[in-house]
């Protein structure tokens, strides 16, 4: 006893219950796993973010990571602790089961996570909504827009257009390089955004990205091309830099309200990021002329179609824009209602064709120009299937038109577009949300989990690991899954992979091989018939009329960085015209 008459002197008895109190808030804020699922070991409080963040830092591809979980832990699922004093995240690398989670099951849905990326800068796009009623009506605004009769008439001239500038750019850049190699990036970036702007804002659209690069390239003298070339360095390997014209103010506004996404992508407090950020004038002021442009731009549609009458037929619509307003319309009379032509919904909805077509477009075709650099044989026989597809334009020497390439199947360039996709690992991830207390592989999954289902691991680049049928799903042991061939290499660049052949006849299957780069099922990508279309056009323009030929390793790296998209950190082509 002390003199007090107390067995443990105060001080000491409330820094002991200090530390008790401590030592439980601790133990709360450690990870809470859920039982079973494979995990990292002895992680502290912060969880996996440590470990993830100084990866990311390193290589700058964090979904690369999430790979790196599933073959440490060498299981097909796998759960990380990314945020902190947060659930765990799933990481599932099996493209069965994500196929079954997103086209057979009612449990899961659009996550939350898409909603703290994109709920900031678009609060009325679609892409945040669970499949509800919401999903619905907007997507009603949008109904039509990719089918064959409505891309044929709005999407392919506007991709063929912008495609045949490129064409010009490039011949112009390949007389100019004089053999030497040069950055395709800003031109896939141009080339797309012309694409997705004509699509949405149709043929009256004013600001091209692509015509301002002809201008000042065509622009430049012989002795222009000497300087280029005596500046830059005099060896073959070494890159010429082009000039590059700057972006008309509008366009650079709706791609400056886009760029935010960038950094809230790496964020691991994406809202508190979204808050601070959009604060900032520049922000506030590309948000309000991309607003007012797109407000504009919805003006000229109203116009267009209050010269119409009532009943006409949709054939006047030449935009996305138009088939709105007049969807809009329609659905206003039908309810009884105003039309609200300039809400946030339309609003958003147009932004959002921008933001979700033209990144991710041109990320792919930036890969692909790599995988057919590196691959000269896929080039040649590429060529020789257009030649013999398009015998006129090959015999006139001239570059197939556009009805020509709507009318024509190509198996080969199928198989090239749909390699690239799978290879490019445009969005390595898809991300959905159990809407209830579920399962997953035998494991219980709690109402709110998130999963991130990987195309850029096994079951796409390596053998799938194995997995115990009667751990699946009902609905995935009872779906008649064609199993794979996994005896090929799979990482490599393989357009064959997706032929088959009946009666000695080539022919692409889309079930071959594993993709989700476009996700799958109800929530699967909108735009997807879009993008390949892009697609399709881009690469039979550039190997009909160029040999990509090959470019020094010191410029040919596969270093990506993730962004918006999982993007190539450089793109270079040396070019030579082959028509
Ligand atoms: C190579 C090009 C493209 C890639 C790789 C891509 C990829 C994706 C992915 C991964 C998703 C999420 C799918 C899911 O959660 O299951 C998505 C959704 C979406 N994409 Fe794309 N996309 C591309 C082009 C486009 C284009 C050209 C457009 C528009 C014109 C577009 C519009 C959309 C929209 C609106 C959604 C949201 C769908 C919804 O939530 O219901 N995308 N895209």
């Amino acid at each position: 006893m002390d003199v007090e008459g107390q067995l443990v002197p105060k001080p000491v008895y409330l820094w002991g219950v200090l530390a008790v109190l401590t030592l439980l808030l601790y133990c709360w804020l450690l990870p809470s796993p859920i039982p079973g699922i494979p995990r990292n070991e002895s992680l502290g409080i912060l969880g996996d973010m440590p470990s993830m963040l100084r990866y990311a830092r390193r290589t700058g591809e964090p979904t690369a990571w999430f790979r790196e979980q599933t073959e440490k832990l060498q299981a097909p699922l796998v759960q990380v602790f990314l945020r902190p004093f947060s659930k765990p995240f799933l990481v599932l690398a099996d493209f069965r089961e994500s196929q079954d989670i997103m086209m057979r099951r009612k449990d899961f849905d659009r996550s939350r996570f898409t909603n703290d990326l994109m709920g900031g800068p678009a609060p009325n796009h679609h892409i945040i909504q669970p499949t509800n009623g919401v999903w619905k009506a907007h997507r009603r605004l949008l109904q039509d827009l990719m089918t064959p009769s409505y891309l044929g008439m709005v999407g392919l001239p506007a991709v063929y257009g912008s495609a045949l500038n490129l064409v010009k750019l490039w011949k112009v850049k390949a007389a100019l390089a004089q053999g030497r190699p040069f950055s395709a990036r800003g031109d896939m970036f141009f080339v797309t955004l012309d694409a997705i702007l004509g699509f949405s804002f149709g043929d009256a659209f004013q600001h091209s990205a692509m015509r301002p690069q002809l201008d000042l390239l065509g622009s430049m003298m012989s002795e222009e091309s000497d300087r280029l070339n005596r500046e830059d360095g005099e060896g073959r390997d070494v890159p010429v830099e082009f000039p590059e014209a700057p972006l008309n103010e509008y366009v650079d506004a709706i791609l400056n309200a886009g760029n935010i996404l960038e950094a809230l992508q790496s964020s691991i407090v994406p809202k508190l990021t979204y808050w601070w950020l959009s604060r900032k004038r520049a922000y506030r002021r590309a948000h309000r002329v991309k607003d007012d442009y797109i407000r504009h731009e919805l003006e000229q549609a109203v116009r267009r179609l209050e010269e119409r009458k009532e009943d006409e037929e949709e054939t006047w619509v030449r935009s996305a824009v138009d088939l709105m307003v007049a969807r809009e319309r329609k659905f206003a009379a039908q309810d009884g209602r105003t039309p609200e032509y300039y809400s946030g919904i339309m609003l958003d909805e147009i932004f959002g064709f921008v933001v979700a077509g033209h990144d991710t477009t041109s990320t792919t075709l930036l890969w692909g120009l790599k995988f057919l650099t590196a691959n000269p044989h896929v080039q040649v026989r590429l060529r020789e299937r257009l030649h013999a597809a398009y015998p006129s334009a090959a015999a006139e020497k001239r570059t197939p038109s556009m009805q020509e390439i709507a009318h024509t199947t190509v198996p080969y360039l199928d198989a090239t577009v749909e390699e690239m996709l799978r290879c490019a690992k445009t969005a390595p991830a898809i991300t959905r949300e159990a809407t209830v207390d579920t399962q997953l592989l035998g494991y219980p999954v709690p109402k709110g989990t998130n999963v991130f289902m990987l195309s850029n691991g096994a079951s796409f680049f390596t053998p799938s690991f194995e997995i115990d049928e009667s751990k699946r799903s009902k609905a995935s042991r009872a779906a008649k899954v064609r199993k794979l061939d996994e005896s090929s290499d799979m990482a490599a660049f393989a357009p064959e992979r997706w032929l088959v052949y009946q009666d000695g006849q080539e022919t692409y299957d889309a079930t071959a091989g594993p993709q989700l780069v476009f996700g799958l099922g109800t929530r699967g990508c909108y735009g997807r018939r879009l993008a390949y279309l892009e697609m399709k056009v881009l690469v039979t323009l550039i190997v009909w009329t160029f040999e990509l030929s090959p470019v020094p390793a010191s410029l040919a790296s596969d270093a990506a960085v993730d962004g918006l998209s999982h993007q190539p950190r450089e793109c270079y082509v040396r070019l030579r015209e082959v028509v």
